[in-house]
């Protein structure tokens, strides 16, 4: 029954699964030809082979063939139809002329009808075919096929949920390397052909947007919707999943200040995030020179920034690497329609995954030297680790309540929730103007509420 057991082990190897059912074929042929079952041999070794499909012969039984056809050399093979372990250990080498004369020559009565000369045919077939038992023993080998038969086929690029992308990435095998993977998430922005979403036959490239240390971002163009897209290409070994599953789960949140995340395509060692592309944002290294002489929109942005980091810690995710490359700024600085969005969740955790909260206040302490370096100044240190008794220097004219701020924040240990509400405060003290009411008297527009 043991045999039975493994032979129905579902990581067999095909080879082993050949093999064994070879030998199944072998035995049938034997036990018809005659009465020639059940002999035994004064070996010790009780070496008769069952030929009942509960005892089918095994690899197991055949490696350790090896051991009983020593024992069993020395013995004359009793029982013309006994099919001897040593035999099932000769099917086994490598296929070789002589294998196949010594393997017939231990079957007498196989010439005799004229079915045999087919089980021949098949027996001949089968010891030329067989690899080398050499190689399929070998622990490589075997690794290899086990894994090459637990290996999941591509299933294609297709629509789904954001559990269904955050599934994707976690699958996704960094061993396979043909064909595309994927789930998008707009059906009215990308248009799958034939399970597939490819550059040129489905998208078009557009152009560089930038580079980033694992890869290029490129913006895209669907052929058949026309829709733009902005494409991020990591490499497969490179991908982490939870930036796609962190990512995914934040675009759910529908923050303005998070750039949704539309979809993930494996193609061969490639992966792609599909991203929302916002005509107009640029990275803030870009045009933080802008920024130096209006204190105010540093103000506007920085509190941006701060909602888009409360909305990151309220929903249990870190992003862990805030710098002026992975925030998008609108070109148009007027702080009324200034927008602001953060990208790249390449090294995002979550909660669960952290030791304590000093991820939390590390990337409370990477939006505050934002803030500083916009207004044109420097703290005394850019480690982290000093971050207690850091001195900030900011320009000459920069109002103290900024400069008192800004220590506060940086050396100590806020939550990016009170480090907004502290802003808002300051910012309204600073540059908020008081409303006194409508005017009075018989003031009239100029225009009435159409604007005609
Ligand atoms: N949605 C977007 N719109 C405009 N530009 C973008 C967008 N996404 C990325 N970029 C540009 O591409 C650059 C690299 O993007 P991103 O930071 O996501 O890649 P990365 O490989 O993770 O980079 P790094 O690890 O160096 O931070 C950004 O700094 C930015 O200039």
């Amino acid at each position: 029954m043991e045999g039975q057991e493994n032979h129905n082990q579902p990581n067999m190897s095909s080879e082993m699964r050949q093999m064994a059912a070879q030998f199944e074929s072998l035995v049938q042929v034997d036990s018809s030809s005659g009465d020639h079952g059940g002999s035994h041999f004064d070996s010790g070794f009780d070496t008769t082979v069952d030929t009942s499909a509960d005892s089918l012969p095994t690899f197991d039984s055949i490696q350790s063939a090896d051991q009983l056809d020593t024992n069993s050399r020395d013995n004359q093979v009793g029982g013309s139809g006994a099919v001897h372990d040593s035999e099932l250990h000769r099917a086994s080498q490598p296929a070789r002329d002589s294998s196949l004369v010594d393997m017939r020559g231990s079957f007498p009565d196989q010439t005799s009808s004229g079915d045999k000369s087919q089980e021949d045919t098949q027996l001949a077939n089968f010891l030329q075919d067989e690899p080398s038992t050499e190689l399929t023993n070998s622990p490589e080998v075997i690794q290899r096929d086990l894994e090459r038969d637990q290996k999941p086929s591509p299933q294609g690029v297709r629509y789904g949920k954001p559990s269904d992308l955050i599934a994707c990435a976690k699958s996704l095998d960094k061993r396979n390397t043909s064909g595309q993977d994927g789930v998008l998430l707009d059906q009215n922005k990308f248009h799958i052909n034939q399970d597939s979403y490819r550059e040129d036959k489905e998208y078009d490239k557009l152009g560089l947007l930038g580079e980033g240390s694992y890869g290029n971002v490129n913006i895209i163009r669907d052929k058949m919707t026309k829709m733009d897209a902005v494409a991020k290409c990591v490499e497969l070994e490179n991908f982490a999943p939870s930036e796609a599953e962190n990512w995914c789960n934040l675009t759910t949140v529908n923050s303005p200040f998070i750039v949704p995340l539309l979809g993930l395509v494996r193609n061969e060692m490639t992966v792609m995030l599909f991203s929302e592309y916002t005509p107009g944002l640029r990275d803030l290294e870009a045009i933080i020179e802008y920024f130096r002489k209006e204190p105010r929109q540093v103000m506007v942005l920085t509190m941006e920034l701060f909602r888009a980091l409360v909305c990151l810690h309220e929903n249990k995710i870190v992003h862990k690497d805030i710098h002026e490359n992975n925030i998008l700024v609108s070109q148009s600085l007027d702080h009324i329609f200034l927008k602001m969005k953060v990208i790249d969740f390449g090294e995002s955790k979550k909660f669960e995954d952290i030791q304590d909260d000093v991820d939390e206040h590390y990337d409370v302490w990477c939006a505050i030297h934002i803030f500083i370096r916009m207004l044109g100044g420097h703290p005394s240190s850019l480690d982290y680790e000093r971050r207690i008794s850091q001195e900030v220097r900011l320009p000459p004219k920069t109002d103290e309540r900024i400069l008192k701020f800004s220590h506060w924040v940086i050396n100590s240990r806020p939550k990016a929730e009170e480090v907004l509400s502290s802003m808002e405060e300051l910012e309204s003290e600073l540059y908020s103007v008081p409303v006194t009411g409508p005017p009075g008297g018989n003031y009239e527009p100029s225009v009435n509420v159409n604007g005609v």
